[in-house]
């Protein structure tokens, strides 16, 4: 719609002023969005989205500019049933050049399916909770690592990157506070394990500026700081907040989900992770470049909400789409 084009249009034209600004104001010039819907919004919806729709969605956001679009996860589908078309999906889809397609596996086991079915990358997914662990991938973190062990060193025989997750890295579901030293200590251990980054996922939502800062000063003291990366739900509505004390701490790389889908079925009552429309909007906004354009994670937000049936999660989008029904 033409109010919408010209909308973003003046967006754009004062970017390149907020460029100049981004170089002096100590946060970085660029961010990279790691696009984690398809895997981590649609491992979440009650109905089982159809195959088709998966790689339809994966294809719309391959050509927005996002570098990284997490696929699916060779997890077990009597556990997570919503994945459990990762081969046909993995197969599916249509890769353009320049962008990664990461995919979960937590152990060896899937890591060999994800391979067989042509992963290029794959993510393993520790937790700071011994507790959320168990619940989740079904071992204690000790344990975990053994097999995140085994997954990096055969990905390391094959050249394939590993990225780690260490979730509850802000709060667990079932134990409550988790300290920043436990997170940093997670951290280290899947980095030292040959994880090129690490995600720390506010997997229920709980974090504020305030714990986010604790927690990245205890984790940036064992890791370099261009390993990390942020992965924030927005439950309690601090997400973009969080994000941004993230990014002004020198953190350029942030996890999102295209409509704030998502969520975690191991962690009841967290709801989506924080929208890509959002997250765009507010760096487009800071005159820090992702290379994506907004406009068209909108439309593939637009898609996926359509087939869903669901209203979208993302305020830039639900701001947009309002302009146009006003006008
Ligand atoms: C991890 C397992 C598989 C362990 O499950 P397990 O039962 O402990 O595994 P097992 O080794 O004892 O094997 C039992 C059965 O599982 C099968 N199995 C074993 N491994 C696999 C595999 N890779 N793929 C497919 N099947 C597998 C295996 O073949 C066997 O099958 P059976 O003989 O009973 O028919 C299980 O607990 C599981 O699938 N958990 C689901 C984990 C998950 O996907 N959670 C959601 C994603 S994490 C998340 O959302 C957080 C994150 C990443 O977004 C960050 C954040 O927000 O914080």
């Amino acid at each position: 719609p033409s109010h919408l084009s010209r909308f973003m249009l003046s967006v754009s034209v004062g970017l390149a002023q907020l460029d100049e600004e981004s170089k002096t104001s100590g946060l970085p010039e660029y961010v990279k969005i790691v696009e984690v819907g398809p895997r981590d919004g649609l491992q979440n919806e009650e109905v089982i989205v159809p195959t088709d729709i998966k790689i339809e969605l994966i294809n719309r956001l391959s050509k927005t500019g996002l570098p990284a679009i997490e696929v699916t996860s060779f997890v077990s589908s009597k556990w997570v049933p919503q994945m459990a078309d990762h081969k046909e999906v993995m197969r599916g889809i249509e890769r353009h050049p320049g962008v990664q397609y990461p995919v979960l596996t937590p152990n060896l086991q899937g890591f060999n399916s994800a391979i067989a079915a042509g992963a290029t990358e794959v993510s393993v997914f520790g937790a700071a909770s011994d507790s959320f662990s168990r619940v989740n991938i079904n071992c204690s973190i000790e344990k975990s690592i053994d097999k995140f062990e085994e997954v990096a060193k055969a990905a390391r025989n094959m050249n394939i990157p590993v990225r780690g997750y260490v979730s509850c890295a802000l709060g667990c579901p079932y134990e409550g506070n988790i300290t920043p030293a436990k997170v940093a200590e997670v951290s280290k251990r899947l980095y030292n394990l040959g994880c090129y980054e690490v995600s720390l996922g506010d997997t229920i939502g709980v974090g504020t500026p305030g714990s986010m800062k604790r927690m990245l000063e205890a984790v940036m003291k064992e890791i370099p700081l261009n390993a990390l990366a942020v992965h924030c739900h927005d439950t309690y509505g601090q997400a973009l907040a969080n994000i941004l004390t993230a990014i002004q701490m020198g953190v350029a790389v942030v996890d999102s989900s295209v409509a704030g889908l998502g969520g975690c079925p191991y962690a009841r009552g967290a709801t989506g992770n924080v929208a890509t429309e959002d997250v765009i909007y507010m760096l487009n906004g800071l005159g820090i470049s992702t290379g994506v354009n907004l406009y068209t994670v909108m439309e593939a937000g637009n898609f996926i909400c359509t087939a869903l049936n669901k209203k979208t999660n993302s305020k830039v989008a639900q701001a947009s789409f309002n302009i146009r029904t006003v006008n």
